[in-house]
């Protein structure tokens, strides 16, 4: 088997991205709020899921993957409700994945695509195609090379481990692993749960960064990063556009975290305090056990901050004002 290395090329715009977000990371780290909030770290967790799976066009809302992965009764089709649980399932084993065995890469996509598709946790023995629409926009490499291909990019990581930025050496395999497509199905999903295994074994606190969220923001640009980097024949184009997202998300995630430093008053810790979880209370039990009087105090500086933070969700969310309103810790 030949020496392959992936072709691309470190440009000062990568530099400076790999500098900026390392800078970005030691401050979040060293503040060990994402640690020491778990509803900020599940929270986070359910975007990443929630957004990889709506990339590929489920529907369920953030609301009903919360839901879904709280055990909650969710109305919608089997199929969708399935792909959450088992993205949840793949995300929860997260810190046990040895992103540079292809043997863990069939594991787990064997746990991403379980029930849901034939050739689970095997690479594809069938052509396949990227489509938009009717439209194919892109031939994956005939399957009876798949084996080689993936062999060829895991024995690269593993050889380069040490002498390659876990930043660049993600965005790298991002981009290769989806142009040999190596599945019949679940490749974008499996793509970006690499990609995050890959830095969380750099830097722990990526486990709980979505970096999926962004992805799915800036979905166009997306796949036009991909469609680029067919045309240059590298994956320059892509790091540049993975770093650029991951420094933005690191960016609002600080923010967020500042914000809630802050703003996370005396009030709402005690409210929180008092809840236990997936247990819904009534307005007039939290005010009871808290020893408030007045509905509206108890609304402004405990329930409305609280549910902004999205700390505590409302069991009826169309419905503020129900009288069979209650509140949940998240
Ligand atoms: N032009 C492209 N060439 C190769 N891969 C692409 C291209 N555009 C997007 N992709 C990647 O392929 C993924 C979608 O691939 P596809 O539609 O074949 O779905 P899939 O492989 O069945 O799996 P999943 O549904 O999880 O993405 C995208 O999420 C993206 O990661």
């Amino acid at each position: 088997m030949g020496e392959y290395k992936p072709p691309f090329t470190i440009t000062n715009e990568i530099l400076s991205y790999v500098s900026s977000i390392s800078e970005k990371i030691g401050r979040i780290t060293a503040i060990r709020s994402l640690e020491t909030k778990p509803h900020l770290r599940k929270n986070n967790r359910i975007k990443s899921i929630h957004s990889s799976l709506k990339i590929e066009a489920n529907s369920l809302s953030l609301g009903q993957v919360r839901d879904v992965i709280n055990g909650r009764l969710v109305l919608g089709e089997q199929k969708e409700i399935q792909e959450v649980k088992n993205a949840y399932a793949a995300y929860e084993s997260l810190s046990e994945i040895n992103p540079y065995s292809i043997k863990d890469l069939k594991k787990f996509h064997g746990i991403m695509t379980k029930y849901l598709v034939e050739e689970c946790g095997e690479f594809r023995h069938g052509e396949e195609g990227v489509f938009n629409g009717d439209e194919c926009i892109f031939m994956a490499p005939p399957a009876q090379f798949v084996p080689q291909l993936m062999d060829e990019l895991f024995e690269w990581m593993k050889k380069s481990r040490n002498s390659v930025h876990p930043l660049i050496m993600s965005s790298v395999f991002h981009y290769e692993f989806v142009f040999i497509h190596p599945f019949a199905d679940g490749n974008g999903r499996m793509a970006r749960l690499w990609h995050t295994a890959i830095l969380s074994k750099w830097k722990p606190v990526f486990e709980y960064i979505p970096i999926e969220s962004q992805i799915e923001k800036f979905q166009d640009e997306y796949y036009d990063a991909i469609a680029r980097c067919h045309v240059s024949g590298e994956s320059t184009i892509f790091i540049e556009f993975m770093l650029s997202q991951i420094d933005r998300i690191l960016e609002d995630i600080s923010l967020q975290m500042n914000e809630e430093n802050e703003q996370f008053s005396e009030t709402v810790r005690k409210m929180l305090e008092i809840m236990e979880y997936d247990t819904p209370y009534t307005r007039k039990t939290l005010m009871e056990k808290l020893g408030l009087k007045s509905r509206d105090g108890f609304r402004r500086n405990y329930l409305q901050p609280a549910l902004e933070m999205n700390l505590i969700q409302m069991t009826l969310p169309d419905k503020p004002n129900s009288r069979n309103q209650r509140y949940m810790k998240v």
